[in-house]
C-alpha cells in the first residue's frame, strides 16, 4: 500500500523526530538522500521524462532554484553534496536576502557559486532541483520566480523538484496558477496527497521516497491510499470447493436502451470479468446481450422482477429508461453510473439500507454538486469527499486520477495508481461499472469493489493498450490479463 500524509500531519511527525535529534539532522537526511538520488539522474538512472546525458556527477552542471524556506535548504545542501563529488553547482537564491543561510554557506564552503546570470547557468544545466518551495508553498508560484521556472523547462536539464513541485498544492493537488513541471520528484519522510492527484501529480514526473525516519512518528490512517498488486490480490474473490454459482454471487446489470444498445453488451462484458457466479441483464438490449454473451441471464424488466441478484449496477447508456429507482428500492448494494445518476436525489440513496456506490466521470460529478466540470477537475480530492459526505455513498470518480471515498469518517480516500489516457474512449466506464457491480456482487464492500475494479480496468487498459488506441471491448477481454498479473498467475500456468 502506498500512503499520502497532509501538510499538517507531515509536520507535526516532523516535529517529534525533530525533537529527538540533533538540530539540522532531519534536513541532512533530506539532502542526503535528495543528493543521491541527483547522482543517479545524473548517471543516467532512468524514471524520469528526460535523462540526463553526463553520466556522472563529476563534470555535471548543476542549478539549484533556492527559495527563503527549508525546501531551499534541502536544495542547497544536496548542492554542496554534489559539488563535494566534483559537481560545478550555481545556487539561484530567489528570495535573496532569505536564503537558508546554511545550506547556502555548505554549498560555497564545498566550492559551488553563485549564479551572476541565472538565465545563463540555466541555459547549460545538466540538472535543475528545484527548491523554490516544498510544503510551506500556497498558490502557484510568485511572478518573481516564473521566469526563472520557464527557463529552467527551456533548458535541457533533468528538473529534480524537491519534495514536491514548486506551485502545486500539497493537500489537494490542485494548480492554482504556475508551477515548475519537474522530471523526478524526490519526496521526503512520506507522500503527500498532490504528489497522487491530478493536476499536481502531472507536474511531478518520477517519484521518489526518501525515508527520513518519519514512520514511526506519522499516524496509522492517512490521508490518501494507493493499493498495489499484493493489495488488490488479497480482495479478488476466488472460488473454493465449495463454491457454486450462487455463492459466488449474482450480479444485475441495468443498462442499454435503443439510443445506446452498446451500453448493455459493455457493462455485462465488464461483469462476466468480475468474480460473480453469474450475470443477470435487465432491459431492453437483451437480444444484443445475448448475441455476444449467451452466458447471459436476461430479463425485460423491471429489476424488481427479474429474479434474486447479490448487487445491482445500474444505469450506463440508460437514457431515460426505467429501472433506477427499482434498483435503489432493493436491499441489496447498488451501484448507480451515468444516466442513473442524473437527478439523483440523496434523500433516497441516504434512505437505503444496503451500500450505494456511485461512479460519475468529472462532469457527472459536477451536475451532482451544481458546480463546473472545471472545478472538480482541478479539486478532485474535495468533490469526492463532498459527494459521499451529500450522499452518505461510497462515490468512484473517474478522469486522469481515479479516486474512491467512503461517506465514513476517518477513512482514507483510495487513488488508483493504474490506468493509462488510453482508457479516454466510448464505453470503457460502461466496462469499469460492470466489473465493480460484479466485484459488489462476490461480496466485497463498496469501497473495495471500486477500488479493485479501478485498478484492474486501469490496468487492463495499459495491457490492451501497449501505448496504441484501445476499445472499451478490448478493456473487457484484457481484465482477465490483468486480473491474472494481479494474484500472480504466470502464462500456461
Ligand atoms: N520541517 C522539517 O523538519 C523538514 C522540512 N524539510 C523541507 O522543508 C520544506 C518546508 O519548509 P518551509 O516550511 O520553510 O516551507 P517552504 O520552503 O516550502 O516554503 C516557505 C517559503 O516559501 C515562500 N513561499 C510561499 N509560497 C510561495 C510561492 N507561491 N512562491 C514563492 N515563494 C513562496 C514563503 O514566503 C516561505 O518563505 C519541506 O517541503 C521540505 O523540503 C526537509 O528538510 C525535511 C525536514
Ligand atoms: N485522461 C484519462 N486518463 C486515464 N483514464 C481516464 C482518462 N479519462 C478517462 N479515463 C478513464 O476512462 C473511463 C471512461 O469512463 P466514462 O467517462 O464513464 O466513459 P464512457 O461513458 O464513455 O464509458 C474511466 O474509467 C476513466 O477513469
Ligand atoms: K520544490
Amino acid at each position: 500500500m502506498r500512503t499520502a500524509y497532509s501538510v499538517e500531519t507531515v509536520r507535526n511527525a516532523e516535529r517529534e523526530l525533530m525533537a529527538r535529534l540533533p538540530e539540522g539532522a532531519l534536513m541532512q537526511r533530506a539532502a542526503a538522500g535528495l543528493a543521491a538520488a541527483c547522482a543517479d539522474l545524473l548517471g543516467g538512472g532512468s524514471g524520469a521524462g528526460r535523462v540526463s546525458a553526463v553520466g556522472r556527477v563529476y563534470g555535471s552542471k548543476v542549478v539549484v532554484l533556492a527559495g527563503s524556506g527549508a525546501n531551499g535548504g534541502d536544495a542547497l545542501y544536496a548542492g554542496a553534496r554534489l559539488a563535494a563529488r566534483g559537481a560545478r553547482v550555481w545556487a539561484v537564491p530567489l528570495a535573496a536576502d532569505r536564503t537558508h543561510e546554511g545550506g547556502l554557506a555548505a554549498l560555497l564552503g564545498a566550492g559551488g557559486r553563485v549564479a551572476d546570470d541565472p538565465f545563463e547557468v540555466l541555459a547549460v544545466a545538466d540538472l535543475v532541483l528545484d527548491g523554490i518551495t516544498g510544503i510551506g508553498g500556497r498558490g502557484g508560484l510568485r511572478p518573481d520566480a516564473v521566469p526563472v521556472a520557464r527557463a529552467a523547462r527551456g533548458g535541457r536539464g533533468v528538473i529534480v523538484a524537491v519534495d514536491l513541485p514548486s506551485g502545486v498544492e500539497a493537500d489537494s493537488g490542485e494548480v492554482a496558477g504556475e508551477a515548475l513541471r519537474a522530471d523526478a520528484t524526490v519526496t521526503f519522510g512520506a507522500y503527500k496527497p498532490g504528489l497522487l492527484i491530478d493536476p499536481a501529480r502531472e507536474y511531478a514526473g518520477a517519484l521518489r521516497l526518501v525515508d527520513i525516519g518519519l514512520g514511526p512518528y506519522l499516524p496509522s490512517v492517512p490521508e490518501l491510499e494507493a493499493l498495489q498488486h499484493e493489495d488488490v490480490a488479497r480482495l479478488l474473490p476466488a472460488p473454493t470447493g465449495e463454491s457454486d454459482k450462487y455463492r459466488r454471487g449474482v450480479v444485475g446489470i441495468v443498462a442499454g436502451s435503443a439510443r445506446y444498445p452498446g451500453a448493455a453488451v459493455l457493462a455485462v462484458a465488464g461483469a462476466l470479468r468480475g468474480g460473480a457466479g453469474a450475470v443477470r441483464y435487465v432491459g431492453p438490449g437483451g437480444d444484443a446481450v445475448i448475441a455476444h454473451y449467451p452466458e447471459t441471464l436476461v430479463h425485460e424488466g423491471p429489476p424488481s422482477k427479474a429474479g434474486r441478484v447479490q448487487a445491482w449496477a445500474v444505469g450506463p447508456g440508460l437514457g431515460d429508461g426505467p429501472g433506477v429507482a427499482d434498483a435503489l428500492a432493493s436491499d441489496v448494494p447498488v451501484l448507480v453510473d451515468a444516466d442513473g445518476l442524473r437527478l439523483l436525489d440523496p434523500a433516497t440513496v441516504r434512505a437505503r439500507t444496503a451500500p450505494t456506490l456511485l461512479t460519475p466521470h468529472a462532469g457527472e460529478a459536477a451536475a451532482l454538486l451544481g458546480v463546473d466540470r472545471a472545478e472538480v477537475e482541478s479539486g478532485r480530492l474535495a468533490a469526492v469527499r463532498e459527494l459521499a459526505a451529500r450522499y452518505g455513498a461510497t462515490v468512484l470518480l473517474k478522469g486522469s486520477t481515479t479516486l474512491v471515498a467512503s461517506p465514513d469518517q476517518g477513512v482514507p480516500v483510495r487513488v488508483n495508481p493504474t490506468g493509462t489516457p488510453w482508457l479516454a474512449t466510448a464505453g470503457s466506464g460502461d466496462v469499469l461499472s460492470g466489473l465493480a457491480g460484479s466485484l459488489l456482487a462476490s461480496g466485497l464492500d463498496p469501497r473495495d469493489a471500486a477500488s479493485a475494479a479501478a485498478y484492474l480496468h486501469g490496468l487492463a487498459g495499459r495491457l490492451a493498450s501497449h501505448g496504441a488506441p484501445v476499445t472499451a471491448h478490448e478493456v473487457a477481454e484484457a481484465v482477465r490479463g490483468a486480473w491474472r498479473d494481479v494474484v500472480g498467475v504466470r502464462a500456461g500456468a
